[in-house]
């Protein structure tokens, strides 16, 4: 029997945003915020945090992001709270991006592949983060993975600190910027997908006017930044441009804060969805 080939991310990408609208909701249990909550900074506290967030934001957001530092400073426990997130999320319905942001050389790069996008694997999202800062080639393995199984893999291009101009700013030999030269890479893996290849890249919506033309990406364009960092809706436009349609905007202190009511979570979530779908032309798609 031939086994048919796995939906792509970039097809389930846009269907989900389609679908529920440009919101990616980080899960970054911060001890500040497990304090805020009334929690213990210990593992009971955040699989609460975690998994109340989970519960009430995965069924309505296109995208749920765990941040993984946040849970392996609890050691293997911490690591289990993650594993739950996860298996919570996609059964709500949400993709699973987990932001664990690798980057090592080809051979250990295939270990992290397996690690988050083989099926096999407990800890297998539908997508990760990943460091291009080894040479884009190095992430060779990882996106022959993502391709293999239907995952996504976002790429770190601009950050949205203001210490990543440092690098991603500075000029190759070809007198592109670095970051420039890595949105290149980007874009000859997605050329020719449609609706959107499976290749994204993470683009701060704190970082201003860049003169990089992102439409040639032709896929997801991750914009954290947006509340706790400074950023706000009106900055993606003028960051985007006409790329806006492909824009995810990402936020995780300022919405989790809203919190521990889920109600009010989850207003927070709907509020925040419904500006940045105004700011990317797409409040009406699904809201
Ligand atoms: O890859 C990321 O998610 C990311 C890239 C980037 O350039 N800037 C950035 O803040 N992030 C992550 O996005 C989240 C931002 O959190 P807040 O500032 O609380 O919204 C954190 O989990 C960061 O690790």
């Amino acid at each position: 029997m031939i086994t048919p080939p796995p939906v792509s991310f970039g097809v389930r990408f846009r269907a989900a945003v389609d679908a529920r609208g440009p919101l990616c909701a980080g899960i970054d249990p911060h001890r500040s915020l497990l304090t805020a909550w009334g929690l213990s900074d210990d593992v009971a506290g955040l699989r609460r945090f975690a998994l109340t967030a989970t519960e009430v934001l995965a069924p309505i957001v296109p995208v749920v992001k765990p941040q993984s530092a946040f849970f392996e400073r609890f050691g293997s426990r911490g690591v289990a709270v993650l594993e739950e997130v996860v298996t919570t999320a996609r059964e709500a319905g949400a993709l699973v991006l987990l932001d664990v942001k690798r980057g090592d050389i080809g051979s250990t790069v295939q270990a992290y592949a397996d690690a988050y996008l083989d099926p096999a694997s407990p800890l297998c999202a539908d997508a990760v983060t990943a460091s291009p800062y080894l040479g884009f080639g190095s992430l060779r393995p990882m996106l022959d993975v993502a391709a293999t199984f239907g995952r996504g893999v976002f790429v770190l291009a601009l950050t949205s600190n203001p210490e990543g101009a440092q690098v991603q700013r500075a000029r190759t030999a070809d007198g592109r910027t670095v970051a420039g030269a890595i949105l290149d890479e980007i874009a000859a893996v997605n050329a020719g997908a449609s609706p959107c290849g499976s290749v994204g890249a993470v683009v701060g919506a704190t970082v201003g006017e860049t003169g990089e033309d992102f439409t040639r990406v032709n896929g997801p364009l991750l914009a954290p930044g947006l509340g706790a960092q400074g950023a706000g809706p009106k900055d993606l436009r003028r960051v985007f441009g006409a790329a806006l349609h492909n824009v995810l905007p990402a936020t995780s202190r300022a919405l989790l804060a809203a919190g521990p009511s889920r109600q009010a979570l989850r207003d927070a979530a709907e509020q925040l969805r419904d500006a940045f779908g105004a700011a990317v032309g797409t409040a009406d798609a699904g809201l």
